[in-house]
């Protein structure tokens, strides 16, 4: 062909690509939301976020402002009360976000059937563990897979764990110094990825796991232990919830085609072979994997799935509550010293023996301690949403219409900011919680919903590890308070807007001022 005649028809086909791109941005992006909105207008009980480029406007600002990421729920749920669902808009799918107590009663009426699990390739749980039993619809391979996580799970099996746990913990303590500057969310952080990595895989990991070469997206790379690179590399996966490129064309994101999600899925392929091979010579026959295994029949592939989709669920969860049940005793001194009190009062204190059964008895009998867990998941819920859920058919919920595919989700953090629930939401307060104080019923004077407070979810797929999770933090944080102290900033306790997740930018820092030993 003539070359002026290719080069003609190369402008033709290049302008033809651009032209069906910015239509396909157009109409994805002004048209449909546009249509959508106006259809939605017409339902009072519901609020829009406006689109998802404003909702990743406005977690970029947060971060900015050092608020925490998600500071918008809570802002809209204290300034208007009267609605039940959010919702924001990407071209003609809608996702919902369920917010006040009548729609999470309308919500656990239509799971399964109606609602269940939404097979959503985008988000981090998916990446890491594909088919875990938390991303695949309710059935019964999903109930065989999650009964049998559940029973190693109850209360006398997890209660095993509380010595390693205080251990792990002893172990970090020991190596501080009075007067050393911590960051003790990354510290907290790495004890909790200790914990679950010896239940999960086996105690012998942090000693015979392989160390891995982080990569970064510019092709270098940096040795690191497996212990630091795992956290590291959940954040990079994290972080893309606010690629533009994935934002605009879901397949880059979905099918790892862009950087730095091609980096990304070299650094969990790493990940899954390093464990594989450990696990492959792990000698540990109590771990949940090789019970999985040997006592319940899953098949190997299925139970390092659910191991991975395990250690995602139960790492950032339970060391994020306990910072902030930290942060939120120094910010509130008065329930600090009245938690310590109540411990000192059931014989806790830094020379109690956590192997007696008496101990365990003691911790869980300690009733001060259990509102102030109760309050720091409230206020600041380490699972801010549920995973994603679908409508299986079209159907009405609180009266708003939702189609057939479209995501619903349970906002937990607006919930746990109801004021019709609660009084002063944005208090730490864990009288809320003990029956015989002022503050147990709503502001009103009724009794509040059971369906106000939802840390760990409700219905059919509500949280399995909550048991274990619970323990944990009742236990580090009964250790922590009397085993060491810090002293932390005024300039972080004064910030109103902060709350803790592994991608804010918010972190609990402090200078270490007591500790036993
Ligand atoms: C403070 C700690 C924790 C909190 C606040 C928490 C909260 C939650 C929430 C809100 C969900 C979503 C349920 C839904 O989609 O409706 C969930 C699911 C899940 N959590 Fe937790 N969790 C915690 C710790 C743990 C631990 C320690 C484990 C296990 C080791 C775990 C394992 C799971 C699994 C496997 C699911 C998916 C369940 C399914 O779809 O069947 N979580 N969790």
């Amino acid at each position: 062909m003539d070359p002026l005649a290719s080069i003609w028809v190369c402008i033709k086909v290049g302008l033809g690509i651009v032209t069906c791109l910015g239509v396909y941005v157009l109409v994805e992006f002004l048209v449909l939301p546009q249509c959508r909105k106006r259809r939605m207008g017409k339902y009072s009980n519901l609020r829009s976020s406006k689109s998802l480029m404003n909702n990743m406007a406005d977690m970029k600002r947060n971060i900015k402002e050092n608020k925490y990421i998600f500071w918008h729920f809570i802002k809209l749920r204290l300034t208007e009360e009267n609605y039940d669902v959010f919702y924001t808009v990407r071209g003609n799918t809608t996702a919902f976000l369920l917010t006040s107590v009548k729609a999470y009663e309308e919500f656990k009426q239509l799971q399964p059937d109606v609602i269940d699990r939404k097979i959503n390739p985008q988000n981090t749980f998916t990446k890491l563990a594909p088919s875990a039993f938390g991303n695949i619809k309710s059935g019964k391979e999903w109930n065989k897979r999650r009964n049998s996580v559940s029973k190693l799970m109850v209360l006398n099996k997890s209660s095993q764990y509380i010595p390693m746990m205080v251990q792990s913990l002893d172990a970090e303590i020991r190596t501080w110094k009075i007067g050393q500057d911590i960051n003790v969310s990354e510290r907290i952080s790495a004890i909790t990825l200790t914990i679950i990595t010896k239940i999960l895989f086996g105690s012998d990991i942090t000693s015979k796991i392989e160390d891995c070469d982080y990569l970064h997206p510019d092709g270098k790379s940096t040795k690191m232990r497996f212990m630091d690179f795992y956290p590291k590399m959940i954040l990079d996966i994290m972080l893309t919830f606010s690629n533009i490129k994935a934002s605009i064309f879901p397949f880059v994101g979905v099918y790892d085609l862009v950087e730095p999600f091609v980096t990304n899925r070299k650094n969990i392929n790493q990940f899954q072979d390093k464990l594989k091979k450990f696990l492959a010579n792990s000698t540990d026959a109590g771990s949940v994997y090789r019970k999985l295994i040997d006592e319940f029949k899953i098949p190997e592939e299925d139970a390092f799935q659910d191991i991975c989709g395990l250690l995602f669920a139960g790492h950032d969860t339970t060391s994020h509550a306990i910072s902030s049940a930290i942060y939120f005793l120094k910010k509130n001194p008065e329930a600090d010293k009245k938690l310590r009190e109540a411990l000192a009062t059931c014989g806790i204190t830094k020379d109690t023996d956590y192997f007696t059964i008496e101990t365990k008895e003691k911790i869980q009998s300690c009733e001060y301690l259990n509102y102030v867990i109760k309050e720091t998941l409230r206020i600041d819920p380490p699972a801010f949403s549920s995973i994603v859920y679908e409508a299986c058919r079209p159907i009405t919920l609180v009266g708003v219409p939702i189609k057939k595919s479209e995501s619903i989700l349970l906002n937990i953090l607006s919930l746990h900011h109801d004021p019709s629930q609660w009084h002063e939401p944005l208090k730490f307060i864990p009288e809320r919680f003990d029956p015989e104080s002022e503050y147990f019923l709503k502001p009103d004077g009724d009794t509040r919903s059971l369906y106000a407070y939802a840390p760990f979810s409700f219905g059919l797929r509500k949280c399995p590890g909550q048991i274990l999770a619970t323990l944990e933090l009742k236990f580090l944080l009964s250790r922590f308070l009397c085993t060491a102290d810090i002293e932390i900033p005024e300039s972080l306790l004064e910030n109103d807007y902060a709350r803790f997740a592994l991608f804010s930018n918010f972190h609990l820092e402090g200078k270490v001022t007591y500790k036993s030993s």
